[in-house]
């Protein structure tokens, strides 16, 4: 591990983990015997209520939105939770949305909370915040302490009230777990002046794996033979469930419920019996040296073989192959060997496998004793590290014979930790469901993996100094991302990654990464999806080779993308600072992806792009497109008049066709599409509008416009309500969507228009697209008069979902919907293959030559008209 975090060297990010020499997980405890005691825990469940005693309005009536001051109601949540172990500390942690000034979140928080509590159209996030996982070794717990103190989490973080008025509330107190909050308990007291409230452990880690396996959506995975898959857990069929805890020993849990477990036998040969071992009988200096020696080992110069008995040949009628283990370190009894004559590293993965099938066979038996099918394994021996979860699944699979799945935890270290945070009460993320939570990786996550926290990063300038000292140091650190020279800030000057990153981090091991948990409580399922536990909104699955494209396909755009942003700030210094920090931690990130595609879980291609949005706005670009989402705009409105009159001209069959080719022919104007980007450097948008006009021959690749028209002219059952959900500013929206969501208005359908709520690329935003129907507006009646009746409903996706929050779970028989998607990112990267209740339109222009190929057997430019009726 090089990260040095002394001196002039690089510091580790925030949020970023960053594992050191740590040791094996040493808990502290006596050797794990079997016992059984059932628990039932008590955990309050209650979301924080609204306090509303002695409420009172600031401001004057008439202002539209008073500020309601709420004395007692405390914005206090928990914010820190502990577990401390012999070697690792394990951090979770809780804060508010930092994007507004301290003073109007307190303000509008209180706004918010008041329209979700008295039922106001619009749903905002309430308690909206991130939940970190950071860890430290036991052994630096100094510099866990400054992190604590730096960021004052023990004092409700640093936008707390406390914190800002300075007041030193009296007996804080923090939850905390592990052998370490007995032991630490006074150190804490004395530096922070907090004092550690205990909890149980063994009920942390249930608590911990239950909230993990029912919020966050790809959390548990198999891994048999270097493979791994996601698994999504049905939340109606969770329990019960074996739960295996491998730290230095190991506990074996039988879980029936929240709060229900009964710790049914456990195993004093765990991580700790190969850490201790194995620095015996090599020279490693710490548990992650031990894992990675592992990785170049061979433990047939050591194990005893089932061909080595049976002279090369399997012994089948008992199903046992000529390379099964028959003895761990059986050879080395015959052999007349020292031990200085074995390789540590075959030692090591002789070691490993011992006592990770040994792990996974009493696991095993336990699951038999009880009659589980499921086993989830967790504790930081596991480590994300292939051979130890591909020795336990096959012991698993092996003896029961197929029956009972090993499955693991993306967050296998912080069962305890979070455990601990759920016990707080009034924390309000008890109820939270996968679909709350949204997890982001920032700048430091491929650098670091899964690894120890250094100080906190202070601000932007840090945060780009950083990165530029990375690069800077190239290879000297643990992460020589695979970047063109340093200091590249001339515009467009940036070079884009060479190499595919697979130095990306010093471990062997495939360690994953743990992002930041975003939650946003005022996220919903949509409810007019078929079956929402299905969904998948990825159409491709990114596989290695899939991977490989989109990582050449993205990180050619980047210059470009680079260009954009800077010039959308100023094109200062500054800017292009900010601009090639941007792209070396985007192209670390690809790096990264490439070399492990599921590190991030299950990523997708719409996961990735949000991945560059995020990544872009981590630097302070927050609306790279914003002059050319302008000027297209403009363009294309002052041609909006001509357009709608050649449309009323036409009778109502041609009407309808000339609006889906409109749709289609706009669909063009995407600066996400290379060659897109290649066409723009050679005409005018309304060139490029026009040629693509012309070639709208029919039939294209996918056709079911005759379909869609009959529909829409069946007079005795016409729709209710139309949601278009709209792309690309420009054109794309002015002459495709408008128009098209015009006829609906003329029809009588109501039309609710869905628009990102943040920029991406040059998509249309929704605090744009007002502004824009406007304009339209006053050159069309239909708009102008539903725009004032307000029938024209402009709204991004989160107050679309809370519209329809209070509506039964099915649609009512009158309102026949009709949902219209739009554009590659929406219709075809995603929901290509999702079904919905109602009617639903998927038109996009396909842009990109391979994705033609693969989805349609056709080509660059082809469109797509894609109907599906529910009846
Ligand atoms: C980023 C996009 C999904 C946006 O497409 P849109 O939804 O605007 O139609 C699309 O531009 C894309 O897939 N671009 C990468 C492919 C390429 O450059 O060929
Ligand atoms: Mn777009």
């Amino acid at each position: 591990m090089a990260a040095n975090n002394s001196g002039s060297e690089p510091r580790i990010p925030e949020d970023v983990t960053l594992e050191d020499e740590a040791e094996a997980e040493a808990k502290g405890k006596a050797p794990a015997a079997s016992s059984s005691a059932t628990t039932t825990m008590n955990r309050s469940g209650s979301r924080p209520q609204l306090d509303l005693s002695g409420a009172a309005i600031h401001g004057t009536l008439e202002d539209r939105n008073p500020t309601i001051l709420l004395p007692n109601q405390s914005d206090d949540i928990s914010h820190l939770a502990l577990d401390i172990g012999g070697s690792l500390i394990k951090l979770v942690y809780f804060s508010r949305h930092a994007d507004q000034p301290t003073e109007d979140k307190r303000k509008l928080s209180t706004k918010r909370r008041l329209e979700i509590f008295t039922g106001a159209r619009r749903s905002y996030p309430v308690l909206g915040g991130r939940l970190h996982f950071v860890k430290f070794e036991t052994g630096k717990l100094n510099e866990c302490l400054d992190f604590i103190s730096s960021k004052q989490l023990h004092r409700g973080g640093v936008d707390s009230p406390s914190w800002r008025s300075g007041a030193q509330p009296d007996n804080i107190v923090i939850k905390a777990t592990g052998g370490g909050a007995f032991k630490y308990a006074d150190l804490f007291k004395e530096r922070l002046g907090v004092s550690l409230e205990k909890e149980d452990e063994m009920d942390c880690l249930v608590a911990g794996a239950n909230f993990l396996l029912k919020a966050i959506r790809h959390e548990a995975f198999t891994h048999m033979d270097g493979q791994k898959e996601y698994v999504q857990i049905d939340q109606n069929d969770l329990f019960p469930y074996l739960l295996v805890n491998v730290g230095s020993g190991v506990s074996i849990i039988k879980v029936d419920g929240h709060g229900k477990f009964q710790r049914v036998s456990g195993t004093n040969v765990g991580g700790g019996t190969y850490w201790g071992l194995g620095r015996l009988m090599t020279e490693c200096k710490s548990f992650d040296e031990l894992l990675e020696l592992s990785q170049r080992g061979d433990n047939s110069t050591i194990d005893m073989l089932v061909g080595d008995i049976y002279g090369g040949l399997d012994y089948s009628k008992i199903g046992l192959s000529a390379s099964t283990i028959a003895s761990s370190f059986g050879k080395t009894i015959s052999d007349n060997k020292e031990l200085s004559d074995y390789r540590p590293e075959d030692i090591s993965l002789s070691l490993l496998r011992m006592i990770s099938y040994n792990i996974g066979q009493i696991s095993y038996l336990n699951a038999l004793r009880y009659g589980l099918k499921r086993i989830f394994f967790g504790g930081f021996f596991i480590r994300g590290h292939a051979y130890t979860m591909d020795t336990i699944s096959f012991a698993v699979h092996f003896w029961s014979k197929g029956e009972a799945k090993a499955m693991f935890l993306r967050h296998e270290g912080f069962l305890g930790a979070l455990g601990a945070f759920m016990s707080y009460e009034k924390h309000g993320l008890d109820d939270l469901s996968a679909h709350h939570l949204v997890e982001r990786f920032p700048m430091g996550a491929p650098y670091v993996g899964g690894k120890i926290h250094g100080p906190p990063l202070g601000d932007l300038n840090e945060k780009i100094s950083w990165m530029e000292k990375f690069v800077q140091k190239g290879t000297q650190i643990t992460a020589p991302v695979p970047m063109g020279a340093p200091a590249t800030t001339g515009m467009g000057g940036f070079e884009r990654p060479t190499s595919k990153g697979d130095i990306l981090r010093s471990d062997a091991s495939a360690a994953l990464n743990v992002g930041v948990l975003h939650l946003v409580p005022s996220l919903d399922v949509f409810p007019l999806l078929e079956d929402p536990k299905t969904y998948e909104p990825n159409t491709i699955d990114l596989d290695h080779d899939e991977f490989k494209y989109w990582f050449t396909i993205l990180s050619d755009h980047l210059p470009d993308l680079v260009e954009k942003a800077v010039a959308s700030e100023g094109g200062t210094d500054d800017a292009k600072r900010r601009g090639d920090a941007f792209a070396h931690a985007f192209s670390a990130h690809l790096a990264r992806l490439t070399e492990e595609p599921a590190a991030y879980g299950k990523f997708g291609l719409a996961n990735l792009l949000e991945l560059r949005e995020e990544c872009l706005r981590e630097f302070q670009f927050f609306d790279a497109y914003v002059s050319i989402k302008q000027r297209e705009n403009e363009a294309s409105l002052a041609v909006l008049p001509d357009l709608l009159m050649e449309l009323d001209s036409m009778d109502e069959e041609d009407r309808l066709l000339a609006l889906i080719e409109g749709v289609l022919a706009a669909n063009i104007f995407d600066w996400g599409s290379k060659a897109c980007v290649d066409l723009y450097n050679q005409g005018t948008i309304i060139e490029i509008y026009r040629m693509s006009r012309k070639k709208m021959q029919r039939p294209w690749r996918i056709d079911d416009f005759d379909t869609f028209k009959s529909r829409m002219l069946k007079k005795d059952q016409p729709y209710k309500r139309a949601l278009i959900s709209v792309d690309n500013a420009g054109a794309d929206v002015v002459l495709g969507m408008l128009p098209l969501a015009r006829e609906f208005l003329r029809r009588g359908v109501e039309v609710v228009l869905v628009a990102n709520s943040l920029p991406a690329l040059n998509d249309i935003t929704a605090n744009e697209l007002p502004e824009i129907v406007a304009e339209a507006a006053k050159h069309c009646g239909i708009l102008r008069k539903a725009a004032e009746a307000g029938g024209l409903i402009v709204d991004a996706m989160a107050g679309i979902q809370g519209d329809t929050k209070d509506e039964p779970a099915s649609v009512p028989l009158m309102v026949v919907m009709q949902l219209i998607l739009e554009g590659m990112g929406r219709s075809l990267h995603t929901n290509l293959n999702a079904r919905f209740k109602c009617d639903a339109l998927k038109l996009a222009m396909v842009k990109n030559q391979r994705l033609a190929e693969k989805l349609f057997n056709g080509n660059i430019y082809d469109c797509i008209c894609k109907f599906e009726p529910v009846s």
